[in-house]
């Protein structure tokens, strides 16, 4: 019985089954070995060279001061099952399902080296009063003067006479004329000027100054923007300061209209940076930066004889780190008639516009200088797209009719009106007030 052959299969059996426990018990106790951490900080070398294991390349440190000590990784390599130990005969090639899983670390990733933070834009401290910009052209009135008596007085002599006849017509077409309107607008006037005079059946002075007043204000209104685009905006969710070009012929009064202008922003909560590219005349950065120091505001410039373009694109650079609201550029005054000079210009605002859009490019032109201003005008135009006329001098000249003229030969709104030499003399150009100055008694 005790030779049955079922007794011999079992006890076959019991054997395979005791074997075949034992050697999973040894297989498993020699993965539990390698997982055990205290055991495999022996075996395991601590990686040298600041704790980076080099895949297949040369490792490169940046240079320069980082010279903290390298420190134990804080992850281990021998934590991580991905790399758990060296293969070994009879392991499975892959980890087993089943065997003890490590949760996912948090590892910290390097903060991105960061530049040195910009300065901050000095705080607007005005060393002096600034005057309110608002109803600065009515105050300023008494500045057009000139003006006043040889356009104003002579039309409204003319005018207020009763019945004209046509040599008083051909007096008002003249008068219109030595005021720089120019001969289209002179007669576009003169038109409307008679039309309505007759429409109306105008029999006092008081109704033909009325009507004086309407045609010529109709005459300078326009559906473009005159307000000066000087505030910041922001470019996907990052401030922007505006950036303004202010150019035009030597002498007409850029460095003044820039430092005015600046004034009016501070005056304003703005803060300003201003861009001496007028590197041609060193007493031009001089003066730019009395201006700065009297409102409180940065200046930035080159050497004497520097790339205007460069220095136009350190000034925006530095106000954009800065976080200014506005960054004026004073431009290289150069003659209109050197064609070199003009794309110098055009190159000034290619450079510039490699960081930001310039948002407007005001022109700034002498009214004393009359039918040649309007030539620089449009030769300016055709270098770089002028989005303003600052117009300045109007109080020295009895042409203030130029307004008119250059509003229409160039399509470009006049937006500022200089009107003395002191530093709040500088006024915004309303149409109405303006032609209300020019015909008041
Ligand atoms: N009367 C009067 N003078 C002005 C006005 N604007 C500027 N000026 C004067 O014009 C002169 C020239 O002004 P600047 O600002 O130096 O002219 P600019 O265009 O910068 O000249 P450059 O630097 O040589 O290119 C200065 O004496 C100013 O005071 C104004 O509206 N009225």
């Amino acid at each position: 019985m005790s030779s049955s052959p079922w007794f011999w299969i079992v006890v076959v059996a019991v054997v395979v089954l005791v074997a075949v426990l034992v050697a999973g018990l040894l297989i498993a106790r020699r993965r539990r070995i390698s997982l055990d951490e205290s055991k495999a900080a022996d075996v395991v070398e601590k990686p040298k060279g600041g704790g980076y294991t080099a895949t297949g390349g040369i490792a490169l440190a940046p240079g320069g001061e980082k010279t903290e000590e390298a420190e134990e990784p804080e992850h281990p390599v021998e934590d991580r099952p991905e790399t758990d130990g060296q293969p070994a005969v009879g392991d499975d090639a892959a980890v087993p399902r089943d065997s003890a899983q490590r949760t996912v670390r948090d590892v910290e990733l390097p903060e991105p080296a960061e530049e040195a933070a910009p300065e901050p834009a000095p705080e607007p401290a005005p060393a002096e009063e600034i005057a309110p910009a608002t109803g600065r052209l009515e105050r300023l009135r008494g500045r057009l003067g000139k003006s006043r008596s040889v356009f104003g007085q002579s039309l409204l002599g003319l005018l207020g006479a009763g019945d004209l006849d046509e040599d008083s017509w051909q007096d008002v077409e003249d008068t219109l004329l030595m005021a720089d309107l120019g001969a289209a607008t002179t007669t576009e006037i003169v038109e409307r000027l008679r039309d309505e005079l007759k429409r109306r059946a105008v029999r006092t002075s008081e109704e033909a100054r009325a009507v004086l007043q309407e045609v010529l204000t109709s005459a300078l209104s326009t559906d473009a923007v005159r307000a000066v685009r000087a505030l910041p905006h922001t470019v996907d969710g990052v401030k922007q300061p505006a950036v303004v070009l202010i150019a035009g012929v030597n002498g007409t009064g850029k460095t003044t209209t820039t430092g005015k202008l600046a004034r009016v922003l501070v005056a304003q909560g703005s803060t300003v940076v201003l861009g001496a590219a007028d590197t041609f005349r060193a007493a031009a950065a001089d003066q730019l930066q009395t201006w700065a120091e009297r409102v409180g505001a940065e200046v930035v410039r080159g050497k004497e004889g520097a790339d205007p373009a460069a220095v136009a694109f350190d000034a925006v650079k530095r106000g954009t780190e800065a976080g200014v609201d506005a960054v004026l550029v004073d431009t290289a005054g150069r003659l209109h008639t050197k064609t070199g000079l003009m794309d110098e210009l055009g190159k000034v605002k290619r450079v510039v516009e490699k960081q930001a859009k310039v948002d407007e490019v005001l022109l700034v032109l002498d009214a004393t200088t009359g039918q040649n201003g309007l030539m620089q005008a449009r030769v300016f135009s055709e270098v770089i797209d002028v989005t303003g006329i600052v117009l300045t001098k109007l109080d020295g000249t009895a042409k203030g009719g130029i307004v008119f003229q250059v509003q229409r030969e160039l399509g470009v709104p006049v937006k500022l009106v200089g009107l003395g030499e002191g530093p709040d003399d500088l006024a915004p150009f309303e149409p109405g007030a303006f032609v209300e100055a020019l015909l008041s008694s």
